[in-house]
């Protein structure tokens, strides 16, 4: 069959015999090929007792989205009353199972379908991580396969009643964004929490991030600026790290009208929570970029508080 790039919103009228088996059908802007796949009806039943559905995501790799992502997830469940769920869709490099302190856990199978590694009572986690023999797995799939898994998560995994399900993807707009905003179609996202790093190179593809996030009809949440500045233990003092583009993410928040939900500093002792499976936030609460993190997280606490969930964005 011939090959041609995936377009989005281009008009490519006719083509529906090519769109066969693409797992976009049912978001793609062509209007072509709309058989809606059935299990996008089965997850919206199944999530009907999730909440809110956030989905993090960067435009470029290590900038710090899945330690986000851990971090509100963390920041969410330390109130007792919340259920919290998070989900690694990073098929090929799932570092949750590591940061939630989780490696070597499995999956059990119950009646009600797979049941997620439990941090604490309210904190659910579920990752391919889990399925792997050996965290040096090397997972090598193509899209249909790995859109396959994410079905799977979202429409066997039994979480119960949630109020936050938080869905940590991998870098890019590639096959797991895709298949993840089109399972969810249905069921409904909140919105998007885009972390980026201060730099330039990262600015352009959080840029490339927001438009697909417009195209697809996701809310964005807002914008965070992850290792922005160094606050020296010692002085207090912040150095700019990354000095040429300080100030980047404000500037394209205001260019693009959408909402810096705050700037995390650098700090070394996040990695080393991180990889020793803690919680940097109960670790040292009192450091700038813990109080950076919670702020951020009332941010989108209060953005779900006063958010209805949207209807099938298609
Ligand atoms: N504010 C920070 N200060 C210091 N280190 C950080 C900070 N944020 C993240 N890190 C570290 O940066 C590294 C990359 O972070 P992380 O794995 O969360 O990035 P990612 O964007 O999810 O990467 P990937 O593209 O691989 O999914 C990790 O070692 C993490 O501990
Ligand atoms: S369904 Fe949409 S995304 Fe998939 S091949 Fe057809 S046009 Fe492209």
């Amino acid at each position: 069959m011939e090959e041609r790039p995936i377009t989005w919103g281009s008009d490519q009228a006719g083509k529906s015999s090519a769109c066969q088996g693409c797992p976009n059908q049912n978001i793609c802007a062509s209007g072509a090929a709309k058989a809606p796949d059935p299990a996008i009806e089965e997850i919206r039943q199944k999530l009907t007792s999730v909440k809110h559905k956030i989905l993090v995501l960067s435009g470029k790799g290590g900038v710090g989205k899945s330690t986000f992502s851990a971090h509100l997830s963390h920041a969410l469940a330390s109130d007792d009353s919340k259920e919290v769920a998070l989900l690694d869709v990073d098929i090929c490099g799932p570092s949750i199972p590591k940061i939630m302190g989780l490696e070597g856990e499995q999956v059990h199978q119950s009646g009600s379908g797979w049941s997620p590694v439990y941090v604490e009572d309210n904190l659910a986690v579920m990752s391919i991580g889990f399925l792997l023999s050996s965290p040096d797995d090397a997972v090598i799939w193509r899209g249909p396969k790995k859109n396959g898994m994410i079905k799977q998560f979202l429409r066997d995994v039994d979480w119960g009643e949630v109020d936050y399900l938080i869905v940590d993807t991998p870098p890019g707009t590639s096959d797991e964004h895709l298949s993840i905003v089109q399972y969810l179609s249905g069921a409904g996202i909140d919105g998007a929490a885009i972390i980026t790093t201060p730099q330039e190179v990262s600015l352009q593809d959080v840029r490339k991030e927001i438009r697909f996030c417009k195209k697809v009809k996701i809310p964005v949440i807002g914008v965070i600026e992850n290792m922005s500045g160094f606050v020296c233990p010692k002085c207090k003092n912040t150095s700019q790290i990354f000095p040429p583009t300080t100030g980047g993410a404000q500037r394209m928040c205001e260019e693009l009208n959408l909402p810096l939900l705050g700037r995390v500093p650098l700090d070394p002792r996040i990695g080393r929570s991180c990889d020793e499976g803690r919680s940097f936030l109960t670790e040292v609460p009192d450091s700038p970029a813990a109080v950076a993190y919670q702020n951020i997280v009332q941010k989108i606490r209060d953005y779900c508080s006063s958010h209805s969930t949207p209807d099938d964005p298609c």
